[in-house]
């Protein structure tokens, strides 16, 4: 339905966009992962017609969207910030857009009703924004931005503003939505987790570029770069002579090395290609109710393995420990791809180029 075609957009000396492409089908859930400044915003807005790409194209059913003004298009931004009209009820605020549209007002009343049913705000109508809750008023702003019908939502960090169990529920919620009203969605997040419990799809970006755009369990499993290995769930990245091997915590399995190191277990602390073990020693142990975490120190490795087991942990700080892990749990990364920046830094200036 959407086509985004070699899409790149500068700002100055930042290039926000550096070639991006991404294909977006008919009522999917589609999601825009990264860190700060990796420039996922950016290209929500050009989706919305707020910013113009410097070079590249952007299609609807394989008509020109770029040339569209920002009014006309079947696309609706939802903000972060909601930004409800906080002296009008619920139902004003999100009959608003019908009545600039002058729709007539039987409809407008039917699609309201209509719309505020769907997202459970009925009993709140006749209510101001400052009266409801901040998951009722994130349900306002969704309600606002579907009872237009757009083709494609963009929404740009729906839930940050919310609470953790807030934010749970509205997971679930916009999931559901989204099934029933059949409108695409494009979530802006920089949650890798919401991320993977709401997408069908995510595009991982990272400094301008999307590495890698596949199904949440793809790409869990099979990421394609160490960016997206080390930022797409915790991860193991162990340098090997012609890359990376990734390998996850929950499968690495760990085992006391009786008599302090003279097991059968031990090894030279080299990381095989296939399967692998490691010895070393616990230096933190931390329950978290359903598994716990382990950080084991090995030899030559500049940052603790983690491992993470089901229920309590049976070893110990201090303890010596082998870890092994299965040949299929092992993700080689080929240091052909370009190694990216490390995971924190935002896009920045492109060192001698000109804008
Ligand atoms: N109007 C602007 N003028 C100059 N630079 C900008 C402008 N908007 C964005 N940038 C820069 O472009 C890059 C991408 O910004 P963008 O807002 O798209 O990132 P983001 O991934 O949405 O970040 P966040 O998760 O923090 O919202 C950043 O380096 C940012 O500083």
């Amino acid at each position: 339905m959407i086509e985004i075609k070699g899409v790149s957009h500068r700002f100055g000396r930042t290039r926000a966009l550096d070639d991006v492409s991404l294909d977006i089908g008919e009522g999917e859930f589609c999601a825009l992962l990264g860190p700060s400044g990796c420039g996922k915003t950016t290209l929500l807005r050009i989706l919305a017609g707020f910013e113009t790409p410097d070079v590249g194209t952007v299609t609807l059913d394989r008509e020109d969207l770029l040339s569209v003004p920002p009014h006309r298009r079947p696309v609706n931004l939802m903000f972060q910030s909601f930004a409800l009209f906080p002296h009008m009820s619920v139902e004003r605020n999100v009959a608003y857009g019908l009545e600039r549209e002058r729709l007539p007002r039987a409809a407008i009343r039917e699609r309201v009703d209509a719309v505020l049913a769907t997202v459970g705000l009925t009993a709140y109508a006749r209510r101001k924004p400052h009266e409801l809750s901040g998951g009722q008023r994130q349900r306002v702003a969704l309600a606002r931005a579907i009872v237009k019908r757009p083709r494609l939502l963009l929404l740009d960090e729906p839930l940050s503003a919310l609470d953790k169990q807030v934010r749970a529920e509205m997971q679930l919620e916009l999931k559901r939505l989204q099934h029933e009203v059949g409108i695409t969605f494009l979530v802006v997040t920089h949650d890798q987790e919401e991320a993977m419990s709401l997408a069908d799809r995510i595009a991982v970006m990272n400094a301008g570029r999307i590495e890698q755009t596949d199904a949440p369990v793809t790409l869990y499993e099979r990421p394609r770069t160490t960016f997206v290995a080390g930022f797409v769930g915790a991860n193991n990245l162990f340098p090997g002579p012609n890359g990376i091997t990734a390998v996850r915590p929950e499968r690495i399995r760990v085992r006391t090395r009786i008599g302090g190191g003279k097991g059968d277990d031990d090894n030279d602390g080299t990381v095989e290609g296939e399967g692998g073990r490691l010895t070393g020693t616990v230096v933190d142990v931390s329950f978290h109710g359903g598994t716990s975490h382990l950080a084991v120190r090995v030899p030559g490795l500049d940052r603790p393995v983690l491992i993470a087991v089901q229920g309590p942990s049976r070893v110990t700080s201090g303890e010596q420990v082998s870890l092994s892990w299965p040949p299929d749990a092992a993700v080689h990364i080929p240091a052909s791809i370009p190694a990216s920046t490390p995971v924190s830094t935002p896009a920045s200036p492109i060192e001698g180029e000109e804008p």
